[in-house]
């Protein structure tokens, strides 16, 4: 049996994550952890979705979270993910990052702590996205620059990142198919006067409001016709699922940094 310790218990992922854990094959809910100072400390891990107590209690320690358990799942924010990487590489622990709004130096504490760790790291855990981004590679590959790439995203009002995780990974789908570099082609903002579209850009559409769970499109945008790929979440369970299967499939491999392509089979 796999223990896993879900960082952030008490966010709309960890409760999903708790959920999931409780009721899936080969993996136990082992620790939880919150925000010092938050109401959930010290509460059973299982109470967060009124389930039966597990034994374990919600630490606002996160070196307790990663010693009391075989594997970390991490939805939370960039600064604990960071924080949680070094000590996972300390121990050896198998951590599991879907925290999005990483920036370079975050990813450069990942890719170090890899060194002593099992990572999987993914803006999205979904088998369908993980396959979007697999197409729009190859349609970014097969078409021209006369098709303007434009990659839209909307999500709900708590939502604190922007643009998404996996609008920027879609961003680097097409830019990997195109064979450039998406820091210098991305137009993430538009504003004011800001002339005509210049050929070979990859542009951003950020929406915010309601409940949205996660939609993504990507358009091809060419001459006398658009292709748009799309996928739409409506559960937050597809993301708990990927998580898990990560955190199973991370157990048989050794120390490194892996994505959700290599966990699917899709690199
Ligand atoms: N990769 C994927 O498939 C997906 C990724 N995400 C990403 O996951 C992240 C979380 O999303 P979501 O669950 O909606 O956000 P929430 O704000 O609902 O959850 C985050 C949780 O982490 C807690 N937290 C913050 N800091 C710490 C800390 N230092 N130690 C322990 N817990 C902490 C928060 O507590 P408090 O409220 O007190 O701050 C909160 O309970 C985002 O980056 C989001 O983009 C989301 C869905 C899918
Ligand atoms: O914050 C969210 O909710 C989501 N975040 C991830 C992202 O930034 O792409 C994944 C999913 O879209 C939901």
């Amino acid at each position: 049996m796999l223990r896993i310790g879900i960082a952030g218990c008490g966010g709309r992922m960890g409760r999903m994550l708790v959920r999931h854990t409780l009721d899936t094959p080969g993996v136990v809910l082992a620790a939880g952890s919150e925000r010092s100072g938050g109401d959930l400390v010290g509460a059973d891990v299982a109470s967060v979705v009124g389930a039966e107590p597990v034994g374990a209690a919600i630490t606002d320690d996160p070196a307790a979270l990663v010693a009391g358990c075989d594997a970390v799942i991490d939805f939370t924010t960039p600064a604990a993910t960071v924080a949680h990487a070094d000590l996972a590489a300390a121990r050896g622990t198998i951590l599991v990052v879907g925290t999005t709004g990483l920036g370079a130096s975050d990813l450069t504490r990942l890719s170090e702590a890899a060194s002593g760790a099992r990572i999987v790291r993914a803006p999205n855990m979904s088998v369908g996205v993980n396959l979007l981004m697999a197409l729009t590679r190859k349609v970014a590959a097969t078409l021209g620059e006369d098709y303007d790439i434009e990659i839209l995203e909307h999500h709900h009002r708590h939502k604190v990142d922007a643009p998404s995780g996996t609008a920027l990974g879609l961003g680097e789908a097409a830019a990997a198919g195109r064979g450039v570099d998406l820091d210098a082609a991305a137009d993430r903002v538009r504003d004011g006067h800001t002339g005509a579209r210049e050929d070979g850009r990859i542009g951003f559409a950020v929406l915010r409001g309601g409940d949205v769970v996660g939609d993504h499109t990507v358009m091809f945008a060419g001459p006398g016709e658009r292709i748009e790929l799309t996928h739409k979440a409506s559960d937050r369970a597809i993301y708990a699922r990927g998580a898990l299967r990560a955190a199973l499939w991370a157990a048989e491999r050794p120390n490194g940094l892996y994505g959700m392509a290599d966990v699917l089979g899709l690199g």
